[in-house]
């Protein structure tokens, strides 16, 4: 199933660990590069990411290092899983050795800061030469690191990329499935975070499963509007990296963001939320950056605006809910009947 590829993966955390040892596991050799040396040491020694994947025997193939230089050499394809406000840093970082034929694949679900770059934008400013492509889907990486069966999407205008991807990532627990819209299946990737705290907010208030369903519905509305504004295809958003993320994010505690939703629900401060998971929930930036941008272009966006006050402004969930409720009839499906 696999081309002989050699692999990297930049980012020592949940997820790089985990696509790392899905590789190892399947024999191959793979590098995983991360910042913290000691870090790397534990794991060549006893096989074991403490931090992130306590308990968790790691395949014998993988090779962590804290030296870019030699994570890169000879290398094919290099994943990348770095939270998104440190993505261009590291690709800096990575850009000093790496040559042109080498395939670079984003696995992050951000959004950068200043620029509102995506990270494949990131990837094609940084690294011109370099063929690149987004990996996306509902991929938990505490379920993958479990063996339980999933797939996700691999987003490229190369082709070699697609396959390359497929290729080293497809074993009998993990489809991989094709995509040319990059931008697409990113912005599914990301806007999902927000959603998915919204969701564990309702969680935690107790609310009925049709109103945990009309959130979803309602949430791949307003993602898949802001994403055409933007220039993406919609029909990417019934795909996996879609509507198949937003599920499983705004339905698993196994998700960050939809437990700091949760946190909050309990009436814990956004501080406390965030620290005590530990791990990046990239979804309160993202958030912050979506509102600024739908203001900016005149996005109607209702669900985004009503949780910016909730998280942000500390506006009561109750308040902001029945202003939604009671808001102008809309139409359900927009692209079927505008909405007025
Ligand atoms: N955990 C999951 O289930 C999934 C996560 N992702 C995405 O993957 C990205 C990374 O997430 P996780 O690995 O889960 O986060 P994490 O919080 O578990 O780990 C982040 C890792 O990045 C490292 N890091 C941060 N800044 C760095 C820097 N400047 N230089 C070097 N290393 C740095 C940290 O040391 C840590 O090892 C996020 O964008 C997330 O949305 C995507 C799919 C699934
Ligand atoms: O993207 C994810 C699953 O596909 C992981 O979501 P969290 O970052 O909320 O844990």
């Amino acid at each position: 199933m696999t081309n002989g590829a050699k692999v990297a993966v930049l980012g020592g955390g949940s997820f790089g660990t985990v696509i790392a040892n899905l590789i190892g596991t399947k024999g191959e050799a793979v590098n995983l590069w991360m910042r913290d040396v000691q870090r790397a040491e534990e794991i060549n020694e006893t096989g074991e990411n403490s931090r992130y994947l306590p308990g968790r025997q790691l395949a014998e193939s993988i090779t962590a290092t804290a030296d870019m230089q030699a994570a890169l050499a000879d290398v094919d394809i290099i994943f990348v899983s770095i939270p998104s406000s440190s993505f261009r840093s590291v690709i800096a970082q990575a850009k000093v050795y790496l040559k042109p034929d080498q395939i670079v694949v984003s696995t992050t679900k951000g959004i950068e800061a200043d620029t509102f770059s995506l990270m494949s934008q990131i990837l094609a400013d940084e690294l011109p030469e370099n063929p690149i492509g987004v990996l996306s889907g509902p991929n938990l990486a505490k379920e993958i690191v479990q063996q339980q069966l999933t797939a996700t999407v691999i987003a490229s205008e190369s082709e070699k990329v697609r396959k390359a991807v497929q290729d080293i990532l497809h074993c009998a627990y993990f489809r991989i499935y094709a995509s040319t819209d990059m931008y697409g299946v990113e912005l599914g990737g990301t806007l999902k975070n927000i959603y998915a705290i919204a969701s564990g907010l309702s969680a935690a208030l107790g609310m009925g499963e049709n109103t945990k369903s009309m959130l979803m519905t309602r949430s791949l509305a307003e993602m898949s509007r802001f994403a055409v504004q933007l220039g993406a295809n919609p029909m990417t958003f019934l795909g996996l990296a879609g509507v198949g993320d937003l599920i499983v994010t705004c339905s698993s505690p196994l998700s960050r963001n939809y437990r700091v939703g949760f946190a909050l629900g309990e009436g814990k401060s956004l501080v406390e939320a965030v620290e005590s998971l530990g791990e990046v929930a990239e979804g309160v930036n993202t958030l912050r950056y979506v509102k600024e941008k739908a203001d900016e272009l005149g996005i109607y966006m209702p669900l985004v605006r009503g949780l910016f006050e909730v998280v942000f402004n500390g506006a009561p969930v109750s308040q902001v809910a029945k202003m939604m409720m009671l808001n102008t009839q809309s139409s359900d499906v927009e692209f079927i009947l505008p909405r007025d």
